[in-house]
């Protein structure tokens, strides 16, 4: 069998990860488009990429093999002249384009190119400047307002690998993002899980085929029969009862338990591992802000049901509780991020302090900024990897969110 997945849990010895270095897509964000393209500012790309080079550096010195999304792309599209076509009429079609010149004239500019050329180019965006079309229909063009500089939109987020996707156990989520900037990354997974030799029997959980949404920054494997998922900016409680019933008749997976955990709905936490991951057996970093001013939270412990159409369901207000109940845990250590102090815990959340990344058990990577709640790890018996943050920040995601595992050592 031929499975590219064994991720059984968050803290499990890191074998391979899946990242995807920053490239010239961030040069296409501009003032305008910040808002919708989900970046807070302007990254300079040289110094990101050196950031993102030292981050891979620290996960391959400590024993990760690293995979680039881009490559693995390039790789299944190299092979098969039909599947690059068809891939590419995806990228076309689900941008908006339907049969016609400009469609024809996007699908040649491309299809001219080498594949990791035309690659980096779907990553990049296409730039209305680069090619001249004459439009004479105006249906032919996507968005046809003369605002947009751009025929393809550049995909900037692509570098956050952690959310187009999830490995859960020996399987793959696909996910259906829920806004239009970062929705183009799942197809380029989803031709990666269809047609690359590495992931040939990896079953997919749940494919991207929705209208309900999903992001991997929501999905948090607690260990080899538990996961915890978001409900959040991003990813609904109705995908959440729907995966829990796939994940509960699938007889592939080992979950019979998802602990669905209600955050604010909003930018700084769009998901669920901006405020709250784990990184030992009973550890967890969490950022105070996301609890009710009563210290209540919503949190739904799902469970199979009497039949495969059901799952029963029981709300817990106390996040504690909850994670001690599906863990089978007596003692728990929840470190707060910034110390939990009214300044410092906003202040080093919006920059990920609470987004760390296990590579064993008590063992993290994260930003080097927030050090204030890297202080209380040590504290805590933590041993911290740093690294550096100032430009790949700008885009609102950490370590965690910059890395997929797909393989991790069961504990
Ligand atoms: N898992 C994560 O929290 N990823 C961070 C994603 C940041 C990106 N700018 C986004 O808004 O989707």
């Amino acid at each position: 069998m031929n499975n590219g997945i064994n991720v059984n849990s968050e803290i499990g010895k890191l074998k391979t990860v899946l990242l995807h270095r920053p490239g010239a897509e961030v040069e296409n964000i501009t003032p305008d488009t910040m808002n919708q393209l989900l970046f807070d500012d302007i990254p300079f790309l040289k110094i990101a990429q050196k950031e993102h080079d030292f981050f891979a550096q620290t996960l391959r010195d400590n024993g990760a093999e690293t995979l680039y999304i881009e490559q693995l792309a390039t790789e299944v599209l190299d092979k098969d002249r039909a599947v690059r076509d068809e891939f590419l009429t995806r990228i076309l079609t689900e941008a908006g384009y339907r049969h016609g010149r400009t469609f024809d004239e996007l699908q040649e500019y491309l299809g001219s190119m080498s594949t990791k050329d035309m690659v980096d180019k779907i990553y990049a965006g296409v730039r209305k400047n680069e090619l001249d079309i004459k439009r004479t229909i105006l249906s032919d063009m996507a968005g046809s307002d003369a605002e947009n500089l751009f025929y393809l939109n550049p995909l900037p987020n692509a570098y956050f690998t952690r959310d187009p996707q999830a490995s859960m156990g020996v399987g793959m989520t696909i996910n259906r993002m829920t806004f239009p900037a970062r929705q183009p990354e799942s197809l380029i997974t989803e031709f990666i899980m269809k047609h690359h030799p590495r992931f040939k029997d990896t079953p997919i959980w749940r494919d991207r085929n929705h209208t309900t949404r999903i992001e991997g920054g929501d999905e948090l494997i607690l260990s080899k029969n538990v996961v915890a998922i978001g409900v959040s900016e991003r990813t609904s409680s109705k995908t959440i009862q729907q995966l829990a019933k796939e994940l509960f008749k699938n007889p592939l997976s080992t979950f019979d338990t998802v602990l669905a955990v209600e955050i604010p709905h909003n930018h700084a936490m769009m998901h669920l591992d901006t405020v709250f991951t784990m990184i030992n057996h009973d550890q967890f970093t969490v950022f105070p802000g996301i609890f009710h001013g009563d210290g209540s939270i919503n949190t739904f412990i799902l469970t199979p049901g009497k039949n495969e159409e059901e799952v029963e369901i029981e709300h817990l207000t106390d996040l504690e509780k909850a994670l001690k109940k599906v863990l089978k845990l007596t003692e728990l250590d929840l470190i707060e991020c910034g110390g939990g102090d009214a300044i410092i815990a906003p202040r080093e959340q919006w920059n990920d302090g609470s987004n760390t990344l296990a590579i064993s058990p008590g063992e993290i990577v994260t930003y080097d900024r927030n050090y204030v709640t890297i202080g209380l790890l040590k504290e805590h018996g933590i041993k911290v990897h740093e690294i550096l943050s100032s430009e790949l920040a700008r885009g609102r995601g950490g370590a965690r969110c910059m890395s997929q595992p797909l393989w991790r050592e069961d504990l």
